[in-house]
């Protein structure tokens, strides 16, 4: 049995390579532990060193300690044999032995790419590609692709499911995991693409649109951490399951440094809500709301229809709707926000009030009195009179404020929008107090621009935030002078280098600052910015993103055929014409790693039978079952009735029912009056291995098992919502069912 003996040969030499990297991370974990323990003991007993210098060195530790932690699952996975005889592992990081002896290579590193890339027609050097698939810390499996076929004897003994299969058929957990491993040439291409410009990447379900743009951020931050480290990366995805549903995948790609956020949190301080009137969304999300916003923001400042009157510790000032004119206009002609540009405003009358006061008590103390009349200035600033007028005339303002205003004022959404129709504007009325939508999100974010900083010293805040960020460095140095000195006390020799401490400043201030600004300074300028599930974004979100990134450097994922949102785009040109014309370069992905063909061949029958085009991905596995389709009397019943069966065979893995939104309330009491807790509620429970959703909440995620209820209802054709039933279909991993009480969809049966 030579062959087999040869695979048997191959297999030990791998595990005993494999079991040489994890003892080197260990080493190095320990090392930093270690290193951290030292310092931590060190800078306790000094008694100089403040709180941000024991910071500086506890962060460092600590940040390369949990990156080293984290890498631990499937620490490798790849062995290129090149011509020239090397052998290169591939892994999640690099590693080296003690005296830099290259042990494996990071997969983002440029001698990783051919891991990904080679093929038998054109080699690019390499002889032979291998998959190794972990256990744990052992090897389970290898799996070749032979390139050259001269070594084809030496191997093709070795069996199992591919690496990629394996991972395809795995049971889902409600959390992504990476793709590192297994990554597609024709993915591998856009992960590795510059990054300048604007890439959108167009997929079909399934075709791995979310772990490339994924695997892009981590290949961007590790390829240009020197342009990227001070800028950060910006990751924008639909909603916030969605968000958590992704949560874990950067950080097993040992990048923690990216700003994580959902449509509906993009505006600091404010959680908005799914807006549920699809005609609202639409209205407010066209380009146009941006002269609305703009009007409204100028209407706040006002002049006085007539001239007013204003006591002054007695004296009666005459304010005249001339003066205010003259003096709105000098402010805006500053060309600064409107709260910024009222200190101008508030300035300029003051001072002819002053002027008006003095002629005043001039006159009647008679001409040549030359007496100090300086404290006039003070009673004009602080007569109550003058402070309401300037106010009403100059109204220091919120966005929120500006917007409740707006929307629940008819007479003022008159003023700000006269095209639009009286329905439109109606159908964008609503109480003052009224939860903010995923629509207003943008509103506000333009209002903020235009109306700039409330508070005037906030200008002054980022400057003492920056000298204050220096102090820290300048401390942190001082530390470092410290520390080495007593380290070097007590033997230990070349923890840190100055360079090294400075850099690490520089990096864990930028990091921090960039995510703290994600929650607190809206105006962050993002170094580039992947936007998920783009297709749902209106010309008004992507007004705001644009802003975001002023380089615009983007990476855009998204299918055109699973927009459910009417706000949403309909082709990437008419998404991005506006904003950068044709400066945008189109990927496409093929092929459908998630749903088997079966599933996906019924799902395209049906778009197609509705009049949806859509990109059909061709689907890399064929399932165990064709899609199943019920009709039922009652619906609830039938659910309850086909829910063992199909959690039987999703196993330990996750079972979604997708039903429409009408339905959803009751469909999860029933279910969860004979599942109790197994049942997640809403897209927030897919820890559980139930979850009953809508269409909506179930966008880009995937389950073993799915069950969409009233297919029909998904499909109406009053709506965009073509897209609702699309997406529901191509959920799952392993089996749908359908269950319909009224007609079943054209297409779905074959
Ligand atoms: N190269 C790959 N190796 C292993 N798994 C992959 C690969 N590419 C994609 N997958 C898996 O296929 C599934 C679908 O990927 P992903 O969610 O990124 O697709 P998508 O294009 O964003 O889908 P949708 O538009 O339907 O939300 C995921 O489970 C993902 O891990």
């Amino acid at each position: 049995m030579p062959e087999l003996s040869s695979a048997h040969n191959e297999l030990e030499h791998e595990r005993t390579y494999v079991a040489g990297l994890y003892r080197r991370l260990d080493e190095l974990r320990a090392e930093k532990q270690r290193q951290l323990d030292q310092v931590r003991r060190t800078i306790a007993a000094g008694s100089h060193q403040n709180r941000s210098e024991r910071d500086a060195f506890a962060t460092m530790y600590e940040d390369r300690l949990a990156q080293l932690n984290a890498v631990d699952d499937r620490l490798v996975f790849g062995r290129l044999d090149l011509d020239s005889g090397e052998e290169r592992y591939i892994g999640r990081i690099g590693l080296s032995t003690e005296d830099l002896q290259q042990l494996m290579v990071d997969w983002r590193a440029p001698e990783a790419g051919t891991f990904y890339q080679a093929t038998a027609f054109e080699r690019m050097g390499v002889r032979r590609r291998r998959h190794l698939i972990l256990s744990s810390r052992d090897v389970a499996a290898i799996e070749d692709d032979v390139l050259d076929a001269s070594m084809l004897t030496d191997s093709g003994s070795l069996q199992g499911e591919g690496a990629l299969l394996a991972a395809l058929n795995s049971r889902r957990t409600g959390q992504m995991s990476d793709i590192v491993g297994t990554i597609q040439a024709e993915q591998d291409r856009i992960i590795r693409a510059p990054l300048p410009g604007v890439v959108v990447v167009q997929g079909g379900p399934g075709t791995g649109k979310t772990a490339v743009a994924l695997h892009r951020a981590a290949y961007l931050l590790y390829t240009h951490r020197e342009r990227l480290k001070s800028a950060g990366v910006l990751l924008v995805g639909p909603t916030d399951a969605f968000m958590k549903y992704i949560e874990r995948v950067l950080p097993s790609l040992g990048e923690t440094g990216v700003v994580m956020a959902s449509v509906g949190s993009l505006m600091p301080g404010i959680h908005a809500e799914p807006e549920a009137d699809e005609a609202v969304a639409e209205l407010k999300g066209r380009l146009e709301m941006a002269a609305v916003i703009k009007r409204a923001v100028a209407n706040r400042q006002r002049i006085p229809a007539e001239n007013r009157k204003l006591n002054v510790e007695g004296s009666i000032l005459t304010l005249t709707p001339r003066q205010v004119r003259r003096a709105r206009d000098r402010a805006r002609a500053t060309g600064k926000p409107h709260n910024e540009a009222r200190a101008t405003f508030v300035k300029i009358m003051l001072r002819e009030l002053t002027e008006q006061l003095t002629e005043q008590l001039e006159e009647s103390s008679g001409a040549g009195n030359t007496a100090d009349r300086s404290y006039l200035a003070e009673d004009v600033r602080t007569s109550r009179d003058v402070r309401i007028a300037l106010n009403l005339a100059w109204m220091p303002m919120t966005p929120e404020k500006l917007l409740r205003d707006l929307f629940s004022k008819p007479a003022q959404l008159e003023a700000a929008a006269p095209h639009l129709t009286d329905a439109e504007r109606f159908l964008m009325q609503r109480p003052e107090d009224a939860t903010w939508t995923e629509a207003d999100v943008p509103l506000l974010d333009e209002a903020a621009e235009l109306l700039g900083e409330l508070d005037a010293s906030a200008g002054r805040n980022a400057a003492e935030k920056e000298q204050e960020r220096r102090r820290d460095l300048a401390n942190a140095e001082r530390a470092l002078e410290n520390v080495s000195a007593s380290l070097a006390d007590a033997g230990v020799d070349g923890v840190l280098t100055a360079e090294a401490l400075a850099e690490h400043n520089v990096v864990a201030d930028a990091r921090l600052t960039a995510a703290e600004r994600a929650s607190s300074d809206r105006t962050w300028a993002y170094g580039h910015v992947v936007v998920d599930e783009a297709q749902e974004l209106s010309p008004m979100h992507w007004r705001l993103l644009m802003r975001k990134c002023p380089v615009k450097s983007f990476t855009v994922v998204g299918d055109i055929a699973q927009t459910s949102s009417t706000a949403g785009s309909h082709s990437w040109q008419q998404a991005l014409e506006p904003f950068v014309g044709d400066r945008w370069q189109l990927e496409e992905l093929t092929v459908n790693y998630r749903t088997p063909a079966q599933i996906a061949e019924a799902a395209v029958r049906m778009a197609n039978a509705a009049g949806l085009v859509v990109s059909a991905p061709k689907a890399v596995r064929d399932g165990r079952w064709d899609p199943v389709v019920n009709r039922a009397s009652e619906l609830v019943p039938a659910l309850l009735d086909a829910l063992p069966k199909e959690l039987e065979v999703a196993a330990d893995g996750l079972l979604a029912v997708i039903a429409p939104v009408r339905l959803i309330g009751e469909v999860r009491a029933a279910v969860r009056k004979v599942y109790g807790d197994r049942v997640g509620l809403g897209a927030g429970g897919l820890g559980q291995d139930i979850v009953v959703i809508t269409p909506r909440e179930a966008k880009g995620l995937e389950f073993d098992v799915v069950i969409v209820l009233e297919p029909a209802e998904m499909l109406k054709p009053d709506s965009v919502r073509i897209g609702d039933l699309y997406v529901a279909m191509t959920r799952p991993t392993q089996r749908l069912r359908l269950i319909a009480t009224g007609e079943v969809p054209e297409g779905i049966e074959g």
